[in-house]
């Protein structure tokens, strides 16, 4: 008989709860979601809701809630589901609990900005005798808690780590595919985002589906550039992470990347404190940097990056993006 894998899910947050809820309604692991703030996990144990993240979905009896940290020696599977900017300073504050062999999955969509480094790197330096993994792709955290059909890329080092995290984690609702590729995997999440906020600024200015669509197909063009000058491969960015968020997060008002840049394009004031995370906003000027110095065209990154620095107004990037030397496709 199989022993079922013990899962760990860090950071109670909407994607972590809803990654938890539902790999625990399956029942073939045993799941626990750990956060930082115990009243919060007491609270979410007897409720079984958490309002402030997944407002009105039913959290599964199986799902384990805990603030303890000792639990995560438990798991052999441990899941980062904080954001980016905070993956580091995590592996430093739940390394000493990992036990010997647990497999880590960053399950967040950026790059590192102080080294400017892929999260999966600044992980495994952090964390050297794990094997670190990365989960991204198409799938808003409610989707995902409410049972709606939803599938993601898993990636590892190894072939085999990575179709034992999918078949752990995927359920009959949410469905993992297993991959090799985790530069290509974590940098189509990534990019996507900055994507996503170029096409909320050309809808919060009012410039049309069809402007929309070219910024999809060119961005993609973009992403696959950069993908495989950082040692990707451009077929992951026409999968699930890549091709597919990007439609995903370039359409839908449930995105917070496209509500910032329709905010931006509106010319409407930008209010951090409500707590919404753009992850974009962080990955634009790094992704843009890195790109550069690698000698990757990324008009698109690089407009994004400077208009949320303030050093582009909208309409010239708008015109700068128009008036490129004619080329082929
Ligand atoms: N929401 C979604 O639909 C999806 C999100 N993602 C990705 O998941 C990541 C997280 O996003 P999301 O869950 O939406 O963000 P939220 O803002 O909803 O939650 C982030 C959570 O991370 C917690 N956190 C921050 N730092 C730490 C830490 N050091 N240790 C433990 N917990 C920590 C926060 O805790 P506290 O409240 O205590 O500050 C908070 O609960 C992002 O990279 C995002 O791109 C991916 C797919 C879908
Ligand atoms: O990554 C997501 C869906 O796949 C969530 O997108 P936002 O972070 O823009 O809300």
């Amino acid at each position: 008989m199989n022993v079922p894998e013990r899962i760990a899910v860090i950071g109670a947050g909407a994607f972590g709860t809803a990654l938890a809820a539902v790999i625990a309604i399956e029942g073939r692991a045993q799941v626990t979601l750990v956060g930082r703030e115990a009243a919060l996990m007491a609270d979410l144990a007897s409720s079984r809701v958490h309002e402030a993240a997944l407002p009105g979905i039913a959290l599964p009896e199986r799902l384990a809630f805990s603030a303890d940290l000792s639990v995560i020696s438990k798991a052999g599977i441990v899941l980062f589901a904080m954001p980016s900017q905070a993956q580091v300073e995590a592996a430093r504050q739940y390394g000493p609990y990992l036990s010997e062999d647990a497999v880590v999955v960053t399950c967040a969509k950026g790059i590192d900005r102080s080294s400017a480094r892929l999260l999966t790197d600044v992980l495994e330096e952090a964390l050297p005798n794990h094997a670190i993994a990365v989960l991204s792709g198409p799938g808003f955290a409610a989707d995902i808690a409410g049972g709606l059909p939803t599938a993601m890329a898993v990636a590892a080092g190894e072939h085999a780590v990575a179709e034992r995290l999918a078949r752990a984690i995927s359920g009959r609702t949410f469905r993992l595919y297993a991959s090799t590729d985790r530069t290509g995997v974590q940098l189509g999440g990534a990019l996507k985002n900055v994507l996503a906020i170029a096409c909320g600024i050309v809808e919060g200015m009012g410039l049309g589906d069809s402007a929309r669509a070219a910024l999809i197909a060119r961005g993609l063009a973009e992403m696959s550039r950069f993908v495989e000058a950082m040692g990707g491969k451009a077929e992951t960015v026409s999968g699930l992470s890549g091709l597919g968020d990007l439609v995903l997060t370039a359409t839908s008002h449930q995105s917070r990347n496209l509500r910032f840049g329709i905010s931006l394009g509106r010319g409407e004031p930008i209010d951090f404190s409500r707590g919404q995370l753009v992850e974009g906003a962080f990955a634009a000027a790094v992704a843009s940097r890195l790109a550069e110095g690698l000698g990757v065209r990324m008009p698109i990154t690089d407009a994004v990056a400077q208009v949320i620095d303030g050093s582009l107004e909208i309409p010239t990037a708008i015109e700068q993006l128009m008036s490129r030397p004619i080329t082929t496709e």
